[in-house]
């Protein structure tokens, strides 16, 4: 049954009967096979002229190595698949990213590289202490290469990326892996998020966390600036890459961890919050037999600070932003209105959602009443980035009308920020990204009724609360990734696509593709292949995207 509903509030569905242990398994653990020649797909509705390109996308798709298994979903082997769209047609294909993680597991036929939730040892045949003495030596020690979180795009390369200084090359349209870079041969950070942001011009911003190096432990905001001059082109982009700014940690042993920022025209938002890694258990954890997951640590009595840098003068703003304790994975979007910066993101009350995808909480019973992570919650802060010095204490220094969010004066530069609950129960969220950093009306997300899996894609109106939805059975969507149509002129004019799995045999995975307006579908275009639940990715438009699928 095909469905979409124009409800404003989540209206809850019992859930589909094969909510049972064996398809959670199914649709997170399983491995999958790559599809590496381009496969064409049986297309039903009829796609647009004008959307021509690939849709990239990066995700966990295999979870077993010989008789070896990872623990958590964000340990799966990194399998990459596109969409080529051209012409009305569309082809699939898919691979595994060929990381040097990858290649070592398959050689030793088992799992001998940590991730988030399973820490391994090396190959036995090869000198296991020459391993620990290496390890013995850094604080921090060597991680994976196994890029499996989302796409990035700078210049004309495009990377695999995860959340350590490792990212991997990738060729966009045949898949293939090129080469490995390290971050910290040009910035020095040891973790760098897998959500750039992008300006107008392409440059790529980023944040990272450069620990314990010289003592010292801070965030990087990190610059990479991507026009190049003709002569340059050969030359990798992240050879020019430039700080921003620094802001040191609150502590030196325990850096916030985070997964995501946001930019606004003339700032940058980084939100250390008290979800932190310790950087002492990092530095056991192999001795120790344990994972890095287990170096998080939620801490509910601290403060989250709201950091704003300043991309003028590459400052923090001088006021301390904070909000009591929270975990946000994904900022929505930032911007500046009456000299106040509006950032919402998806937060939750505590880290519970990274316990959930432990494989072996996805097995236990699940059902509607057995939500494993708390809600996410769609939150709006507003910061009073010009507010009156002689402000009294006590008093709220948000000044926009039709805001519930309040930023309370605490004591001499210290404000204290109350969010406003723009909705409940979506995650994953995007924006039509000519918006970012902007005013503007539309999230589009996955609909999570029933924590972990997205059951809905959801089309939210921030100004009316209006929820569109699209579901179908057996279907689980995947993040959704906004397309504008050219010269659109408004928010909304383009489709919206989310790659969707099936857990009913008889119906092979698809593309789905809907009208950003009325949130109906377009088309779809199925394709008999073994794809996997994905993460994020990007959309390349054709006039970048060569024509070597068809
Ligand atoms: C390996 C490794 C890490 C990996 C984290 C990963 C892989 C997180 C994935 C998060 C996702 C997919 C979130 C989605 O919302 C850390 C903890 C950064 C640091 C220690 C080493
Ligand atoms: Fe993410």
């Amino acid at each position: 049954m095909k469905g979409q509903d124009r409800s404003t509030e989540s209206a809850q569905s019992p859930p589909p009967s094969e909510m049972a242990e064996s398809l959670l398994e199914k649709l997170f653990a399983k491995s999958r096979q790559e599809c590496p020649e381009p496969r064409k797909a049986a297309v039903q509705g009829h796609i647009p002229t004008w959307f021509q390109g690939t849709l990239l996308r990066n995700g966990p798709g295999r979870h077993a190595v010989g008789d070896t298994s990872y623990n958590h979903w964000f340990d799966g082997l990194a399998l990459l698949h596109s969409f080529t769209i051209k012409n009305g047609e569309v082809f699939y294909r898919s691979k595994f990213l060929r990381s040097d993680t990858y290649n070592s597991n398959i050689e030793a036929n088992r799992i001998v590289v940590s991730e988030f939730g399973t820490m391994a040892y090396p190959d036995p045949c090869k000198n296991i202490f020459a391993k620990a003495i290496s390890y013995l030596s850094n604080i921090i020690p060597e991680f994976t290469d196994n890029c499996l979180i989302n796409i990035m795009k700078c210049g004309e390369d495009y990377y695999a990326t995860t959340e350590i200084n490792f990212i991997r090359k990738i060729d966009p349209l045949t898949l293939d892996t090129l080469e490995k870079v390290d971050y910290t041969k040009y910035v020095a950070v040891n973790i760098a998020t897998s959500h750039p942001h992008y300006d107008k011009e392409g440059n790529v911003f980023n944040v990272g966390t450069s620990i314990a190096d010289k003592g010292k432990t801070k965030y990087i905001i990190f610059k990479i600036p991507t026009s190049q001059l003709e002569k340059d082109k050969t030359n990798s982009c992240l050879k020019r890459i430039e700080v921003v700014c620094t802001i040191p940690s609150h502590s030196r042993i325990n850096p916030s961890y985070y997964h995501s920022f946001g930019v606004s025209e003339n700032y940058i938002i980084f939100i250390e919050q008290p979800f932190k890694l310790d950087i002492l258990k990092m530095a056991t954890a192999y001795f120790r037999g344990a994972n890095w997951g287990s170096c998080l640590g939620f801490h509910k009595d601290e403060k989250t600070w709201i950091h704003v840098v300043d991309k003028r003068t590459k400052k923090p703003v001088l006021s301390k932003f904070y909000t009591n304790a929270l975990v946000v994975f994904h900022h929505v979007n930032a911007y500046e209105e009456d000299g106040h910066l509006i950032v919402d993101v998806i937060a939750y009350k505590d880290s519970s959602l990274y316990d959930m995808f432990y494989l072996a909480n996805l097995k236990k019973d699940f059902d509607a009443s057995s939500n494993f992570a708390s809600t996410p919650i769609c939150q709006r802060f507003v910061i009073p980035l010009q507010h009156d010095k002689n402000a009294e204490v006590g008093v709220n220094l948000v000044r926009l009308p039709l805001v519930t969010a309040k930023a309370v004066k605490e004591k001499e530069g210290v404000v204290y920020c109350i969010p406003e609950v723009l909705c409940e129960g979506i995650e994953l969220p995007r924006i039509n990204y000519d918006y970012n950093g902007k005013k503007y009306s539309y999230i589009y997300a996955a609909g999570v009724q029933w924590r972990p899996v997205p059951t809905e894609i959801v089309k939210f109106n921030i100004h009316t609360g209006e929820k569109l939805r699209w579901t179908e059975e057996h279907c689980w969507p995947a993040e959704p990734f906004f397309v504008p149509s050219p010269n659109a002129t408004e928010e909304d004019e383009g489709l919206v696509l989310s790659t969707v799995v099936t857990s009913d045999p008889t119906k092979a995975p698809f593309l789905l593709m809907l009208d950003g307006k009325t949130f109906t579908e377009v088309a779809r275009a199925s394709v008999e292949a073994d794809m996997h639940l994905d993460l994020h990715g990007i959309f390349i438009p054709e006039k970048v995207a060569s024509t070597a699928n068809t």
